[in-house]
């Protein structure tokens, strides 16, 4: 499903980071590990295809991300690529549903069902509620459920549990991986967390001295 070469990239004014080569099947998860600052994010960005490596390939479905124009690669993303943050980035005019039925007009593609997908997620009853008013682990998985809505073939999560408390941490882990099972998506996800090490094995860790 997600097959990627060893990747280089350099953000302006910076030394050259080289990412160790990996793949993913349909339904595996993978860990990125590394320390502060050596560039996991970055790795999330070239596989989310917002950057564009100096050398090396993403491979997605069959699909090259680099022979992708910048219109091709939004429209691919929007239909192929879950990204969940850090926090939540919702948008506060409009209630949990829009939000979810937003990926789906961006997207351009029949997407999973939004009631079934919250109901999913334990989070049914606030379909209708203001995303102000969500506590930061309805608010995690109101932004897992966006990042699913569309049935990516690639989640992407950048420490989607580092604010979260034990319980919503197991719930958003387990959430992730029947998910990515579920619609057979790549789960890639960046962090810190022991307690998520805990749930998966597979990793591959950024160091930033592999710069060339
Ligand atoms: N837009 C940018 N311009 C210049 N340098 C950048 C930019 N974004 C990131 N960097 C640098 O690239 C390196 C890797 O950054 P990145 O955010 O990928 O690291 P990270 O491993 O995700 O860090 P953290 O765990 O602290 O989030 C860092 O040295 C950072 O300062």
């Amino acid at each position: 499903m997600l097959k990627t070469s060893v990747l280089h990239f350099a953000h302006p004014g910076q030394a050259q980071i080289a990412f160790p080569e990996f793949k993913l099947d349909a339904g595996e998860a993978l860990l990125v590990l590394g320390r502060s600052g050596s560039g996991k994010t970055t790795l999330l960005n070239l596989l989310a295809g917002l950057h564009i490596p100096l050398k090396g390939e993403v491979n997605l479905d069959g699909t090259s991300l680099s022979a992708l124009s910048g219109q091709e690669m939004d429209l691919f993303r929007g239909k192929n690529i879950g990204i969940v943050f850090q926090k939540p980035h919702l948008i506060a005019a409009l209630n949990v549903r829009e939000n979810l039925e937003l990926a789906h007009f961006f997207s351009k593609k029949k997407g999973q069902d939004i009631r079934c997908l919250l109901s999913e997620l334990g989070i049914d009853s606030k379909a209708e509620s203001a995303v102000q008013t969500l506590s930061e682990g309805e608010g995690q998985r109101v932004s897992i459920a966006r990042a699913l809505a569309n049935s990516p073939k690639l989640i992407l999560a950048d420490e989607p549990t580092s604010s979260l408390d034990d319980e919503n941490t197991e719930k958003v882990i387990h959430l992730l991986k029947t998910q990515a099972t579920k619609i057979g998506a790549a789960l890639v996800i960046v962090t810190h967390d022991q307690r998520v090490r805990n749930h998966i094995s597979n990793f591959i860790e950024v160091k930033a001295h592999e710069s060339v």
